[in-house]
């Protein structure tokens, strides 16, 4: 479990967030909600560990996040985009997500583990490629596949934690759909505390179990996505009308 106690956080004199608490579960795919400005990279930052709370805790598993040595065998994080400026062919750089678990290079087991992903993401055929030749969508897919080498562990000291942030802008609509429902498969069926910003409400309706949403420096709402994300609140946080209907998330437009 992901626990956030009494977070503060500004950049320079600007309050993101003032005394925030809140708790992602393992096995549960939590989603960050809110308006542009928010708040919600700043928070996947802080669990990231690129940056120390400045007041409160965020604790894994009941340790300290800041204090866990180990964290980049259990940590996954997934970008809008991430810029390789030099050549790797596109299975070595799935691979590069096994090095925080080897000691020296990867073995016989990350082979498999690397091979097993490049046929799940649908990449064997591009495994011999250089990255750069690929489209902004075909990288995208290598680094999901890269992130999942990486938060594949059989040493369970604690649940893998999966931090995703607007992963999909670059997926054609199938990709989209296939690489979440996976992350949501993964995580229930590993356990993993994934946790995600994603500005599609009505994918996160369907998709996320928990949301969490950040409202002018606080947590309007949170918990069960079909409770929080209600129509009154959407107008609230967004300022657009939205309707459920048949179970599904409508926006109808401001
Ligand atoms: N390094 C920084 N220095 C100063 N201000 C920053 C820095 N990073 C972010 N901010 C500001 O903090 C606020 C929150 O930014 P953040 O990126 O967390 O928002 P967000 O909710 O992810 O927004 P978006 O939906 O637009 O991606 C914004 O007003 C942003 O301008």
């Amino acid at each position: 479990m992901i626990e956030i106690k009494n977070l503060s956080f500004a950049h320079g004199s600007k309050t993101i967030f003032a005394n925030i608490s809140w708790q992602a579960k393992a096995g549960s795919l939590s989603l960050i909600l809110g308006a542009n400005g928010a708040g919600k990279s700043t928070l996947l930052n802080l669990l990231a560990g690129d940056y120390p709370p400045q007041s409160g805790e965020i604790l894994w598993d009941q340790h300290a996040l800041q204090q866990i040595k180990d964290a980049a065998c259990y940590r996954g994080v997934l970008s809008q985009q991430h810029a390789l400026h030099f050549p790797l062919r596109v299975d070595d750089v799935v691979a590069l997500g096994r090095y925080p678990h080897a000691r020296r290079k990867p073995g016989l087991k990350d082979q498999e583990i690397v091979a097993a992903a490049l046929k799940q993401f649908e990449l064997e055929e591009l495994a011999a490629r250089n990255i750069q030749s690929l489209s902004g969508g075909e990288q995208q897919r290598v680094h999901f596949a890269r992130v999942w080498v990486q938060m594949q562990n059989e040493n369970r000291a604690r649940n893998p934690l999966l931090l995703i942030d607007e992963p999909t802008t670059f997926l054609d609509i199938h990709h989209q759909w296939k690489y979440l429902q996976a992350i949501r498969e993964e995580t229930q069926k590993n356990q993993w505390i994934s946790i995600g910003v994603l500005h599609d409400l009505s994918m996160a309706y369907q998709l996320a179990d928990e949301v969490l949403v950040l409202h002018e420096n606080k947590v309007l709402a949170c918990g069960p996505t079909q409770e929080v994300l209600v129509p009154e609140l959407i107008k609230k946080v967004f300022a657009v009308e939205s309707r459920i209907v048949e179970g599904q998330l409508l926006i109808d437009g401001v």
